[in-house]
C-alpha cells in the first residue's frame, strides 16, 4: 500500500462531514456522538425499526455496535445492515462482549453472515471469540491479545477487514496487514473508548471507502489524540474530556506521532 496521507484524508473528512448512522449502546451513546462531531463528521443515533432503512440510505457509513443488544435491536441491526448493503453504504461492526454470552457471540456471527461488513473491530477477547476461542473476555473487557493469525482467521471466515485492539492493534484484510502501536493504557479505564474508536473509524470509512486504510487512519487519529490527552489529565474523567478536545484539535503535526508497521 502507498503511504497514508492522514492529514489530507482528515481534511477531506472535515470538508465532507459525512453522516454516520450509529446503532450504539446506551453506555457510550453520548460520547460516541460527541467524538464524531469533534472529529468533523455528523452523528445520528437511531435504532427504531421504523426509521433505520430511511436513515441509512442517506448515511456515509453505518456503525453497528451490539453493546446493549436485545431482540428488537437485533432485528434493527440486521435491517439497517441489509439496507446499507443495498445502498452501497459501508458498514462497521463492533461485536461488544462477544465471548461473554451466547447471545452476543451468536448475534455478532449472525450479522457477519447476513450483512456485508467492511470492518469488524473488537478487543482481543472479542475477536478471539469470533474465531471460536472463548474464555478471553470478562464482560465487555478483554483478557488477552489476539495475534495476527487469529485476526486472519476472522478476516477469512467473514471477508471483512478485521481489527483486534489492545496495547498493539492488529489489522488484516489477508492481502495487507498492519500493527498500530499508539495509544495509552488510560484508555482501558474509560468505558466506551473502543466504542468511540469505532465512531472515528466509521467516519474515515465514509470518506475513504478503503476499509484497510480507514481502519489504520481511525486507530492513529484516535490514539495520537489519546496520547496528548493523557498528558496533564488527573484521571479517567478529565482524560475523557481532554480526549474529545484533542480529537477536535488534530492537525497536520499530530500524525508525526503515528507508530504504524505495515507488514
Ligand atoms: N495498554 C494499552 N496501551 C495503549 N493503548 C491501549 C491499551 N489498551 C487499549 N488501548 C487502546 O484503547 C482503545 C480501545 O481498545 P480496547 O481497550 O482493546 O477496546 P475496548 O474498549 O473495546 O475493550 C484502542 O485504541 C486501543 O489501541
Ligand atoms: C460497559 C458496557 N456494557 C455494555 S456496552 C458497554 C460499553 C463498552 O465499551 P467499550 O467496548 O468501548 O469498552
Ligand atoms: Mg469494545
Amino acid at each position: 500500500m502507498n503511504s497514508i496521507d492522514y492529514w489530507n484524508d482528515l481534511e477531506e473528512l472535515r470538508r465532507r462531514k459525512p453522516l454516520i448512522h450509529h446503532l450504539m449502546n446506551f453506555v457510550a451513546m453520548n460520547d460516541a456522538a460527541n467524538i464524531t462531531l469533534a472529529l468533523g463528521a455528523s452523528p445520528i443515533m437511531a435504532h427504531a425499526a421504523e426509521e433505520v432503512e430511511e436513515l441509512v440510505s442517506i448515511a456515509g457509513a453505518l456503525y453497528i455496535n451490539i453493546g446493549t443488544l436485545d431482540r428488537e435491536w437485533i432485528e434493527s441491526m440486521l435491517m439497517a445492515g441489509r439496507a446499507a448493503n443495498k445502498n452501497g453504504v459501508p458498514v462497521l461492526l463492533d461485536p461488544v462482549g462477544a465471548g461473554a454470552s451466547r447471545l452476543r457471540t451468536e448475534t455478532a456471527r449472525r450479522i457477519l453472515a447476513e450483512v456485508e461488513i467492511s470492518i469488524v473491530k473488537g478487543n482481543g477477547g472479542e475477536i478471539m471469540a469470533l474465531a471460536g476461542r472463548s474464555g478471553l473476555t470478562k464482560g465487555v473487557d478483554s483478557l488477552g491479545e489476539a495475534e495476527m493469525d487469529v485476526v486472519d482467521l476472522v478476516a477469512r471466515e467473514f471477508g471483512a477487514t478485521t481489527v483486534a485492539t489492545g496495547p498493539v492493534d492488529h489489522v488484516s484484510n489477508l492481502k495487507q496487514r498492519a500493527e498500530v502501536m499508539n495509544g495509552t493504557p488510560m484508555l482501558q479505564l474509560v468505558t466506551g473508548s473502543g466504542c468511540m474508536l469505532g465512531s472515528v473509524m466509521s467516519s474515515f470509512l465514509a470518506t475513504s471507502r478503503d476499509p484497510f486504510k480507514a481502519a489504520i487512519e481511525g486507530l492513529v487519529a484516535f490514539e495520537v489524540a489519546a496520547e496528548t490527552a493523557v498528558e496533564g489529565s488527573d484521571g479517567p474523567a478529565s482524560f475523557k474530556v481532554r480526549l474529545i478536545d484533542e480529537v477536535y484539535k488534530l492537525n497536520k503535526d499530530s500524525f508525526a506521532r503515528a507508530k504504524v508497521r505495515i507488514l
